[in-house]
């Protein structure tokens, strides 16, 4: 039986600038013709995916139409039509992609809580961007119109709205994933991190937040006992002086060296750092490698193992 893996998939493989649903839809065939290559290799698949662009314009959508008979969702609701709706895309490219390559073999979405801490001090302190970028005469007009919501400058491409993103301590239905991967079935899991709930008694009760899809995955692989977590974006690997003249690529890195790293800033915060840190947390957690790369390097990595790979300790391989 081949490798387990979850692969975590960035915002941009769904949705670049047409947010339109069949603009989102042949992003995600693009990114099923890449993901096949792991079925092919013989991996046993289990994929995440973002939500953070999906999510947000989902809220300005149902508060543009909503009336008092006919309100607005709230978030967790609202993270929950976004597992739906990507979820149905996913299945239906993974299924046209495996068709055309005659691999007999059924995706399938599971609506995932994902229980957080009710005293998680994010709750207080919103840090993930949702929706569209807006310039900053649109966020002041947004937070006139909204005073409770918070709008912050998004690495210099414009100002976005942020709402909470509480830490993942558990996946609720970590044992229906584990039974549609032992079913041979491939299980898209904790979509947009997942629907962030919290625990009272025999209740669990959602919770208007966006868990990051990094840390989902990662708490996802440990509880799956994944052989490999592979977070899939932009960039072919992680970088040192990004940008910079002397920028330099990582290729096999321990854990020990990327926290080095991070205690120099090199990763920025909301973008590669919740990856850097989700990869470290899964190699400690269960001595298993994790990568990160590019999702049209997937090739590159299944024939030759190129992107950045972090274990324990380089020269290892698990
Ligand atoms: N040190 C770094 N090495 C590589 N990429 C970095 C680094 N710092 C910031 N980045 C940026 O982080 C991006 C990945 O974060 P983001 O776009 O938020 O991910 P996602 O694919 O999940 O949407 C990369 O495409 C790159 O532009
Ligand atoms: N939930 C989440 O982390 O979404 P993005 O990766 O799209 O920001």
């Amino acid at each position: 039986m081949g490798r387990k893996i979850v692969v975590a998939l960035g915002g941009n493989a769904i949705l670049s600038k047409d947010a339109s649903a069949a603009a989102q839809q042949k992003a995600l065939l693009e990114t099923a013709e890449q993901l096949v290559k792991f079925i092919e290799n013989g991996d046993q698949l289990i994929i995440s995916h973002g939500n953070g662009p999906q999510v947000g314009n989902l809220l300005l959508q149902q508060a543009a139409g909503s009336t008092e008979d006919n309100p607005a969702m709230p978030l967790d609701t609202a993270v929950a039509m976004t597992q739906g709706s990507i979820g149905y895309w996913m299945q239906n490219a993974m299924n046209r992609v495996l068709k055309e390559k005659g691999i007999k073999k059924t995706v399938a979405t599971v609506v995932t809580q994902v229980e957080v801490s009710a005293d998680d001090p994010a709750f207080e302190k919103p840090t993930k961007p949702i929706g569209p970028f807006m310039s900053k005469a649109e966020a002041d007009l947004a937070k006139k119109e909204n005073p409770d919501f918070t709008f912050v400058e998004d690495a210099g491409r414009g100002y976005r709205r942020v709402v909470p993103s509480p830490k993942p301590i558990g996946v609720v239905e970590t044992d229906a994933v584990k039974s549609l991967v032992d079913a041979g079935i491939v299980p898209i899991s904790v979509g947009g991190g997942g629907i962030p709930v919290v625990s009272n008694g025999n209740q669990l009760l959602g919770r208007e937040a966006v868990i990051d899809k990094d840390f989902a995955s990662e708490k996802l692989a440990e509880l799956v006992g994944a052989d490999a977590l592979i977070i899939l974006t932009a960039v072919p690997n992680i970088y040192v002086n990004f940008n910079q003249p002397d920028q330099k690529k990582l290729e096999q890195v321990s854990v020990a060296e990327l926290e080095t790293y991070i205690g120099q800033n090199q990763f920025a915060p909301g973008s590669m750092l919740p990856k850097v840190e989700a990869a470290i947390d899964f190699v400690k957690a269960t001595g298993n490698q994790a990568v990160v790369t590019a999702l049209d390097n997937i090739e590159g990595f299944v024939q030759n193992g190129s992107g950045t790979v972090i274990t324990e300790k380089v020269g290892i391989r698990n």
